[in-house]
């Protein structure tokens, strides 16, 4: 047992319930989420994202439901930089004890895309949603095929605009650990006001090195870690959330707020409610 007042707290940001659901043919329903959401919070997961209503209308309503009965996680929900997006995760979150709107701007620019532009979509969508919320986190979306020199400039504009949080996606799951960590490394050196937020990763499985780039992403300088029960997630899935708070729970720098006595429980509830889905 490490002492824990020497180590630094990682956060967990749970997304069993909206990027697990992406894997899922037959979606959970707002009773299966709300009853994973209360286990995750018994847990200590600090951020549940529970879905994104920009996509999946039915997700408003599920973001509403957890949010009343959820006593101590944040409840996030997904957004784009369209504004009717942001504003619907708002009033979803608004009764949560704590909410927070997670925003998403593709990264890798398209050739006829302006970099101005980009930048521009990204400072008045955060704005937008600070207006709503002290607690935004911006991802960018394709971070890991993006251009380092954009993606430098985007993640200072997020942070200049309000962004609390920066997430750094391996969004198709692409990144060999060396060039994930080179990644990380480059943002570190070269954000000017990259330590005015609280650094995320968010990656997938596709190559089987979700868990691996989380970690790896810990010695740079990430402090919140996005994952998902069994490592449900789009394609390959996400970072297993089990597996990332086993090893933070075995080094001697980091802890989480994790109980991990309740990991069984989470996987097992899971594995029932989707045994038919998948
Ligand atoms: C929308 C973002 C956060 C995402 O799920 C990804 O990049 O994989």
């Amino acid at each position: 047992m490490y002492d824990l007042s020497q180590t630094v707290k990682i956060t967990i940001f749970d997304t069993t319930l909206r990027d697990g659901e992406l894997a899922l043919e037959r979606k959970l329903t707002v009773d299966q989420k709300i009853r994973l959401a209360k286990i995750l919070d018994k847990m200590g997961v600090d951020v549940i994202e529970v879905g994104y209503p920009g996509a999946f209308s039915k997700d408003a309503d599920e973001i509403f439901m957890v949010s009343k009965q959820v006593k101590h996680s944040t409840i996030c929900g997904l957004a784009s930089s369209n504004p009717e997006e942001i504003t619907a995760v708002a009033a979803a979150i608004k009764k949560a004890v704590k909410g927070r709107i997670n925003l998403f701007t593709p990264v890798r620019l398209k050739a006829n895309t302006e970099a101005s532009e980009v930048l521009q979509i990204i400072s008045s969508s955060v704005s937008l949603a600070r207006d709503h919320c002290p607690d935004v986190e911006w991802s960018a979306f394709d971070a890991t095929r993006s251009h380092p020199d954009f993606l430098c400039k985007a993640v200072e504009t997020a942070i200049k605009s309000g962004a609390t949080t920066i997430s750094i996606p391996d969004s198709l799951g692409v990144a060999q650990p060396s060039e994930f960590s080179d990644l990380i490394n480059m943002l570190m050196h070269r954000v000017p006001n990259i330590e005015q937020s609280t650094l995320a990763v968010h990656c997938h499985d596709d190559l089987g090195f979700a868990v691996e780039n989380s970690l790896v992403a810990l010695e740079l300088g990430a402090r919140q870690i996005e994952c998902s029960i069994n490592g449900l997630g789009a394609r390959a899935g996400n970072a297993d959330l089990g597996k990332v708070v086993e090893a933070i729970a075995n080094h001697p720098t980091y802890h989480t707020a994790i109980d991990q006595s309740w990991l069984h429980q989470a996987s097992e509830t899971l594995s029932q409610l989707t045994a038919v889905s998948t």
